[in-house]
């Protein structure tokens, strides 16, 4: 048993010290790898910090010359040298190259020394940008200590961020303030734009540049108001995108190179921290910004703002006075940043610079800058551009196209809404010619604000472009259905049109018929809330047909402008957000209320004379401020419109509808084309319509072709009567027509005499009755068959019932007689134009059931609903109103319409 446990114990204390030297033996071997990897380590980073230092440098340095003579160090120098050698013979060349690239890719200003550029004014228009920006230079052994320079892509290509160690503020703002200098020095003045924001400062950030701080190319930012900076330059960037995408572009940059145009200025925003972390939604905000600045044309430099951002950027770390490293470089070269340049020239330069921009932008520009040298050269197939005014002496411009389709301008009175539509209307007529571009004016305001567009007594000229200029149509609100009708009708003929040719849109129509005739269509309704003055089958039928040309009109080429004072402008829009939405350009002039966006303060700040122009649907980030020139004042815009005459005059003369004033017989077209007919047009007056057109009453020889006019007004009953008769005779041959005047009421004397001459120095049968030879008059026509046309115009009918109703036993009455001419007169050639005073005498001379005869009708003072009875029962609104009268004829209308009476040229126009 003793014997057993010794042997187990022997066997035991065998396998203990077998396994004690095994793990002896793994310790050993784990020793001597772990001193090799230290060795090795070693090894490692005197090779780094001798290739830091460069070989030279370190042989020269006693601590590390004397770690590289140790024996465990040996062959490190050699195999450094080596390396070295064999590098060094491939890159032997290396920093010649870089210089020349940076000479390259960093011409002028980017990359030259500061005696060449500092204090001289840019020439470079800025349609692409230098690819590097020179900062320093920095120093290799290759073979002998060779120098080349350093610098940084910025601009369309990377963001910079540059980081400090403590107390090298000094030399970061001496980098910060070089860098954009060779910035701001490279282009003409206006090429680029400067946003400072420091967090630490309220003012005095890069001071040297306090004379560029009073223009446009550096504005210095609020400190506390960084998420309002990043907000204005993401809508910056949004609107940038937007633009180059529609126009097919990915960037700025590729849109600046396909177009040739600079478009926008280069944008830096240079943010300054303080290297602590900045709130979560600043940083959110930066990331954003910075992920599609560049596309944009705007890059960030930021000092000491601990953030990563997405894309491309190079990073700078000062690490001490005039050194850093930087993300081109590595971290092992150190980079020598050239010297501060001197802030007395550096001030200098930043007044020069200031100066040339101010003289850049000039004093306040003429409506003449507005204007193309050569006119009429630009094609409106894809869309309407023309500046409007101008920003820091770039012109701004407003574009109606594809995005922009309606236009809606609102500010308060006499802020200038007239003024900038004339400086809009100018400058995009003197563009396009008529066969681009036609305008239909309208204006609900009293005054003459488009009249002088049309044809005029004192100017000879009109705006060739304008195809209808209505104005004074306050009252008129029908003016505003009817060219609204027409747009629609047009919107239908296009859009047929486009159906046949297979297309969608205008520019593809035009591409498809060449020959044909479609310009873009601009109608301009100012005081526009007129429409819908009031809750009636006006303002419900403007509704509709406004959404209709508002929705379908873009890609038809109808575009509507439409302006009002702020408020009322867009309360007329309450229940109708189709067409506010459509109005996708707003124009706010200054003070302007609603017209933006809400929270978009541009126009309460806007000054005087200007206009915010904002093709964003009034979102802040669209946002363009331009002063408008004086397009209003005495001779300005006529000599624009004389010139454009002269070029265009001899197309068709545009269509003058003028609510103050009433239209004469024998200037309207309706009379004038009006030529011999057996079935005359008694015209009764102009109607309201965007052609040229007067309704009138054919007096065929079907029952009921009489004309009653009625109400009291007796100058607009004779004028309705005096155009009857007198269109009536242009269209018969004398000796084929005669003429009763029956003149019942004593003032209307002098007008019926007039009348009876004319129509008698015209060669036509011209009688006048009075209320004694009335009633003879009428039992003779009544009964009496005649070969030429009879007509009777009776004035003041209601007057001579008393006689008429006279009655001698077993014979009938004038009445009679005049109620059988009524009724079958027109069979046999003879009509009856009367005037009744009121509707119930003409109720009494018809009789029961005599409504028949009178188959059209004006009325004057006469409420609509005493007038149902004679529009077949259909309840008609009407409430009376001066100058206009409602007419009505069962053969050609379904329902009433409104009648602009002819003036007689006797009347005075008050
Ligand atoms: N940009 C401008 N430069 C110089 N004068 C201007 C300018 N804009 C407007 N005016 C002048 O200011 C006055 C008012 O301008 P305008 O008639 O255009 O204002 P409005 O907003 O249309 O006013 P309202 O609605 O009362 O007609 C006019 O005498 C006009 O000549």
């Amino acid at each position: 048993m003793g014997r057993k446990k010794s042997e187990q114990r022997a066997r035991v204390v065998t396998a203990l010290d077998q396994l004690r030297h095994q793990i002896g033996l793994a310790l050993g071997a784990a020793r001597n790898a772990r001193a090799a990897a230290e060795q090795e380590l070693a090894r490692r980073r005197l090779e780094q910090e001798v290739v830091r230092v460069g070989l030279e440098r370190a042989a020269a340095d006693p601590e590390l010359a004397a770690r590289m003579t140790t024996p465990a160090m040996a062959g490190v120098v050699e195999q450094l040298a080596t390396v070295r050698d064999r590098f060094y013979a491939e890159w032997a060349d290396g920093p010649r190259r870089l210089r020349e690239l940076v000479t390259t890719a960093a011409p002028g200003p980017a990359g030259a020394p500061p005696g060449e550029w500092l204090g001289r004014v840019g020439a470079d228009p800025g349609l692409s940008s230098p690819e590097l920006w020179r900062i320093g230079e920095s120093t290799v052994d290759v073979g002998g200590r060779q120098t080349f320079d350093v610098a940084v892509p910025l601009l369309d290509a990377s963001h910079l961020s540059i980081t400090s160690a403590p107390n090298t503020r000094p030399t970061v703002d001496a980098l910060v303030e070089s860098l954009l200098m060779r910035v701001l020095s490279a282009f003409e003045p206006g090429g680029v734009k400067i946003h400072l924001w420091d967090i630490g400062q309220l003012t005095g950030v890069l001071p040297n540049f306090y004379a560029l701080t009073r223009t446009s190319a550096v504005t210095v930012h609020d400190p506390t108001r960084l998420v309002d900076l990043l907000d204005d330059f993401a809508g910056h960037i949004r609107r940038i995108h937007g633009v180059a995408m529609q126009a097919g572009h990915v960037s700025l940059r590729a849109m600046r190179s396909a177009t040739g145009k600079r478009l926008e200025p280069w944008r830096i925003g240079v943010l300054y921290g303080n290297g602590e972390d900045l709130q979560p939604e600043q940083i959110r905000d930066i990331k954003r910004v910075a992920s599609g600045a560049l596309e944009a044309g705007m890059a960030l430099i930021l000092v000491d703002v601990p953030t990563m951002l997405d894309g491309a950027v190079e990073n700078v770390h000062v690490t001490a006075d005039r050194t850093a490293v930087t993300s081109m470089n590595g971290p092992d070269l150190a980079v020598r940043l050239d010297p501060p340049l001197p802030a007395s020239q550096v001030t200098a330069a930043a007044g020069r610079l200031a100066e040339a921009l101010v003289a850049k932008q000039g004093g306040p520009r003429t409506f003449e800058d507005l204007l193309p040298t050569e006119f009429g050269t630009e094609s409106s197939a894809v869309e309407l551009r023309a500046p409007v005014g101008f920003h820091e002496g770039e012109p701004v411009d407003v574009v109606i196209g594809d995005a922009t389709p309606h236009a809606l301008i609102g500010g308060p009175s006499g802020s200038g809404k007239t003024n900038f539509l004339y400086a809009l209307l100018g400058s995009l007529c003197a563009r396009y010619s008529p066969d681009e571009l036609s305008l239909y004016l309208l204006d609900f305001k009293e005054g003459v604000s488009f009249a002088g567009l049309a044809p005029g007594r004192k100017e000879e000229s009109w705006l060739p472009h304008a195809r209808l200029v209505g104005v004074n149509v306050n009252t008129d609100r029908e003016f505003g259905l009817a060219l609204l009708r027409f747009l629609t009708d047009e919107l239908r003929r296009r859009s047929a049109a486009a159906k046949e040719h297979e297309v969608t849109t205008l520019s593809e129509l035009r591409q498809q018929d060449p020959g044909g005739h479609w310009p873009r269509i601009v109608a301009v309704v100012d005081e526009f809330q007129y429409l819908f003055g009031e809750r009636d089958s006006v303002t419900a039928l403007a509704t509709a047909l406004l959404e209709d040309v508002a929705r379908r009109g873009r890609s038809q080429g109808i575009h509507l402008i439409l302006a009002s004072q702020d408020i009322a402008g867009i309360e007329a829009f309450w229940g109708k957000p189709a067409v506010f939405e459509q109005c996708t350009l707003r124009i706010a002039m200054p003070k302007a209320r609603r017209v933006l966006a809400e929270g978009n303060q541009a126009a309460v700040a806007a000054p005087r004379w200007h206009a915010v122009v904002n093709h964003d649907s009034g979102i802040g980030h669209g946002n363009g401020l331009a002063h408008v020139p004086d397009a209003s004042s005495g001779g300005v815009f006529p000599a624009l419109q004389r010139q454009l005459w002269q070029r265009y005059g001899a197309t068709s003369v545009p269509r003058l509808f003028d609510g103050a004033h009433a239209p004469v017989l024998t200037e309207s077209t309706a009379y004038t084309a009006l030529s011999r007919s057996d079935r005359p047009q008694a015209i009764v007056g102009q109607s309201i319509d965007v052609a040229d057109t007067a309704h009138s009453v054919e007096l065929s020889a079907a029952p009921g072709r009489n004309l009653a006019v009625l109400g009291t007004g007796q100058r607009d009953a004779v004028s309705i009567l005096d155009s009857a008769v007198r269109s009536t005779a242009r269209q018969c041959a004398p000796g084929d027509v005669e003429f009763a005047l029956a003149c019942l009421v004593e003032r209307c004397t002098p007008a019926v005499t007039d009348l009876a001459e004319e129509l008698s120095s015209g060669g036509h049968k011209a009688e006048v009755v009075t209320t004694d030879t009335l009633t003879d008059l009428v039992s003779v026509w009544a009964g009496q068959e005649s070969s030429e046309r009879r007509i009777l115009v009776a004035y003041g009918v209601d007057a001579a019932l008393p006689t008429l109703e006279a009655k001698e036993p077993g014979k009938s009455s004038g009445l009679d007689h005049l109620r059988a001419l009524l009724k079958h007169g027109p069979a046999r050639g003879v009509h009856v134009l009367g005037w009744w005073r009121s509707v119930a005498r003409l109720k009494d001379t018809l009789g029961f059931g005599g409504t028949d005869d009178i188959g059209a009708w004006a009325a004057l003072d006469v409420q609509g609903n005493e007038l149902s009875t004679l529009a077949a029962g259909q309840v008609v609104h009407w409430s009376p109103r001066p100058d206009r009268a409602l007419f009505f004829d069962r053969t050609t209308l379904s329902a009433p319409e409104i009648v602009v009476p002819f003036r007689r040229e006797e009347d005075t126009d008050d």
